[in-house]
């Protein structure tokens, strides 16, 4: 099997992390790549025994891979869809970080769960992702699309902004709020659910458009279907406002028409089978914790 291994940071549990994956390793033929930086921390630590190849950028990556495995936090996952992109390589989290909703392999589940991946025990869950896209946008790696949402928001003022949305061209609403949220079901349990956006199961053919603190009190979260196209228009009294997909942020200028939409392609996340999103509903977010009744 050939695994490529992401990770951001090298912390004090990184190592035990390394250690119990690559002894799941062992006795199975694996061909391991790592991300370059994540490598070099590995290796100045001394807790590789081999050398082996590194990968830089999502062009690195070779649609060869079965796996990449992420360690970290959901962060550290978001960012993994970044050099996965479009290759179908299945994204599987050690979670390393705090919440990791999506990263849902624990550090004390990694000797139970990993070798499943060699039985081929796991499941597939293709993710909806968004595109952004704008007269003048530089189209960087990494920029272009978002696996929990695309966020429109104020910059550099207090004051809100309005954000005039069309859906298939059809005029829906200018809401007059600090920004607005367009979900993906995977984003739905991030910024959208704080915000009072409902929960979406990952495989729901729709999104979510959530404001952030609307003054108009009307304004609801709305789902819409996932096939939508939406251009999005931001007015205020600054010259320009930011848009962030996911973890990463652009500073647009304002009046600028944008548009958002599916992307052609999905992330396959990898799902174990009892670790499914309506178990990780209870793990993470403490549903059925109350034990009042
Ligand atoms: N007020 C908020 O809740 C808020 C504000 C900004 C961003 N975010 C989320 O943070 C994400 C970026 O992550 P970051 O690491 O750069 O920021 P970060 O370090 O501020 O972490 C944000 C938190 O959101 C959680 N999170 C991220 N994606 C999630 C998901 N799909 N389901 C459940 N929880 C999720 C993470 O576990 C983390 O605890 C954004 O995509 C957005 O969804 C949330
Ligand atoms: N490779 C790693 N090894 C050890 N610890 C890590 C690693 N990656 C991340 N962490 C820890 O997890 C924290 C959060 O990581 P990350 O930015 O990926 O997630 P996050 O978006 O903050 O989400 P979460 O709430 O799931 O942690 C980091 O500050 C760090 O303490």
């Amino acid at each position: 099997m050939r695994i490529a291994v992401y990770g951001q940071y090298y912390k004090d549990n990184t190592e035990d992390i390394i250690e119990k994956m690559f002894a799941v390793f062992e006795g199975h033929t694996t061909e391991v790549i790592f991300e370059a930086k994540f490598y070099n921390a590995i290796k100045e630590k001394g807790l590789l025994k081999e050398e082996y190849a590194t990968f830089s950028n999502h062009e690195e990556l070779d649609r060869r891979f079965d796996m990449l495995i992420s360690i970290g936090g959901d962060g550290t996952m978001l960012r993994s869809a970044t050099y996965v992109r479009d290759k179908n390589i299945p994204v599987l989290g050690i979670n390393a970080g705090r919440l990791g909703f999506l990263a849902t392999v624990q550090q004390d589940e990694i000797e139970t769960l990993l070798p499943l991946i060699f039985e081929n025990k796991y499941k597939i869950s293709p993710r909806t992702l968004l595109s952004l896209d704008y007269e003048g946008m530089e189209k960087e790696a990494g920029l272009d699309f978002a696996l929990n949402e695309i966020t429109v928001s104020r910059k550099d003022t207090t004051s809100m902004i309005t954000v005039e949305v069309k859906l298939n061209g059809d005029y829906l609403n200018s809401y007059w709020a600090d920004g607005l949220i367009i979900s993906t079901p995977t984003g739905s349990t991030g910024y959208s659910l704080s915000c009072g956006g409902p929960l979406l199961i990952p495989e729901v053919n729709s999104l979510v458009i959530t404001p952030i603190a609307p003054h108009n009190l009307n304004a609801r979260p709305l789902v819409i279907p996932d096939d939508t196209e939406l251009e999005l228009k931001v007015s205020g009294r600054e010259p320009q406002h930011l848009i962030s997909l996911d973890s990463r942020i652009l500073t647009v200028d304002t009046e600028t028409s944008f548009f958002i939409k599916k992307t052609g392609f999905k992330i396959n996340m990898v799902e174990f089978p009892d670790e499914k999103f309506i178990k990780t509903l209870r793990k993470k977010l403490l549903w059925g914790e109350d034990k009042r009744n």
